[in-house]
């Protein structure tokens, strides 16, 4: 007799799922909540214990953030949905023949849908035994990268025969990933109808204590600014961005720099944001719309915000190469 859970395949399969952070279902107020309330009960991401989160949580932040987040969301939603998920989801079909016919490439969201949980056991009934984790954050953080995997091994926890798991480490000074944003940085300056004074990277903030607790997130970003700028031949300058709460949080704040830059005679400005694998509410309309805004009020005269990777063939072709490496043992030909 054969146990009802036991996957009926002809041969083992492997999978890959690709992870970012998360999305509402829809740009308004209720869908922003109910995301909101998840990724801000996150102890990963917000390292105040509950008792003392939570009420300021329910009490203030979810009352007023999520009618200005779905206000955000509006601005940059496309008719494919929410531009993280839709670009995600590409980035998954474009790697869907890399690793061969037994190895099967999906998606899901930390926060949101589709979720880590739901894609895992659909892997898991596919009949998949063997798994790769991969959370799409260059640069290592406790807030992202961690959780994305504790999420992930905690699907399995009610599962009596479990797949085997790997994660993708972090690749923020990975030739491949360095190349690729070279070349998409040189590409979308090629494109402009300006060339710019300078190359403004801006990352995700995070709060400052978490680097003096070890997190090794801010020295990624800066190490990934630094050979960005050797394979450029020229300077990157670095910013964080999103600043949430009242804690302080690494810096320079990007909203800062754009303030001050055409008052320093720089008028001409291209923003990247490498530390994001696909263009979200945070790149097109913090930085583009935002960013832009702020940049020229300031004073600026010229002002671009470069795509991410996103799916592009650059964005796809490095994709490939980081995952094949960590399928080692587990498929030989890519
Ligand atoms: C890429 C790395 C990211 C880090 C590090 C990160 C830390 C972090 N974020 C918040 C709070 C918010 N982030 C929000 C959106 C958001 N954040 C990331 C990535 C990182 N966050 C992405 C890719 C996105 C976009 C999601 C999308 O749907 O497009 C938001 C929601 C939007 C808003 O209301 O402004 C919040 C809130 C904290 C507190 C934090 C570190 C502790
Ligand atoms: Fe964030
Ligand atoms: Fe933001």
């Amino acid at each position: 007799m054969k146990p009802d859970n036991h996957p009926a395949i002809p041969s083992p399969r492997i999978g890959v799922l690709l992870i970012n952070l998360g999305t509402p279902d829809a740009p308004e107020a209720g869908a922003v909540r109910r995301y909101l309330a998840e990724f801000l009960s996150d102890r990963r991401v917000v390292e105040i214990p509950p008792i003392a989160w939570q009420p300021i949580l329910r009490g203030i932040i979810l009352r007023t953030r999520p009618a200005k987040s779905a206000e955000a969301y509006r601005q940059v939603w496309g008719d494919d949905g929410s531009p993280l998920a839709a670009i995600t989801k590409r980035q998954a079909e474009g790697l869907r023949d890399a690793f061969g016919k037994g190895v099967l490439v999906d998606w899901a969201m930390r926060y949101g849908n589709p979720g880590i949980a739901d894609r895992l056991n659909a892997m898991k009934a596919a009949g998949c035994e063997r798994i790769l984790i991969a959370p799409l954050y260059p640069q290592y953080c406790a807030a992202t990268t961690a959780t994305a995997n504790d999420a992930a091994f905690a699907a399995l926890e009610g599962m009596r025969w479990q797949p085997a798991m790997r994660t993708l480490p972090p690749y923020y000074d990975d030739p491949a990933y360095i190349g690729a944003l070279k070349t998409s940085v040189e590409e979308g300056i090629a494109a402009l109808n300006f060339e710019p004074d300078t190359i403004l990277a801006s990352f995700h903030g995070m709060p400052e204590r978490t680097l003096e607790l070890g997190d090794p997130y801010h020295c990624h970003c800066r190490k990934t600014a630094r050979l960005l700028a050797d394979a450029l031949g020229r300077d990157v300058m670095v910013a964080f961005q999103s600043r949430f709460g009242r804690a302080k949080w690494l810096e320079p704040a990007t909203d800062t720099v754009l303030a001050e830059l055409p008052g320093k005679g720089i008028g001409k400005v291209a923003v990247v944001t490498p530390g994001f694998s696909a263009d979200c509410v945070e790149t097109l309309e913090e930085i583009a719309i935002r960013g832009r805004e702020t940049f020229l009020e300031s004073g600026g005269t010229d002002f671009a915000a470069l795509p991410c990777l996103n799916a592009s063939a650059v964005g796809l072709a490095m994709l490939r190469t980081i995952l094949h490496r960590e399928l080692a043992g587990w498929v030989d030909a890519a």
